[in-house]
């Protein structure tokens, strides 16, 4: 099952550096993992801003849940979840005769 999440990250200006960078660390280590295991299928920054873009390929939406509160960045980021079904004009859906 596909889902479409937005993140945008809000880390407190004051939080311990050391804390921050440890944070960051261990994020990047667990998204490189999930997308290792073709779990976290794209990673896209927005342009201009602290947020990305992502495509989650998970079993369900209780997975999705699961995955995103397991992210070490979590209590940091505000999260919009969208989940997608196929398009039934996507190339897909619609193999070559
Ligand atoms: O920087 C971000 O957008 C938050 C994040 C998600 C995966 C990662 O490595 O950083």
């Amino acid at each position: 099952m596909l889902f479409h999440v937005r993140m945008d990250v809000a880390i407190p200006r004051d939080l311990d550096p050391d804390e921050r960078t440890e944070l960051v660390t261990t994020e990047k280590a667990r998204a490189l993992q999930l997308q290792r295991e073709g779990t976290w299928v794209h990673l896209w920054r927005v342009v201009g801003q602290y947020s990305n873009i992502s495509i989650f390929d998970v079993p369900d939406s209780t997975a999705m849940h699961n995955l995103l509160w397991s992210l070490p960045l979590f209590p940091f980021m505000t999260v919009q979840v969208t989940a997608l079904t196929e398009h039934p004009s996507a190339l897909s859906a619609n193999p070559s005769p």
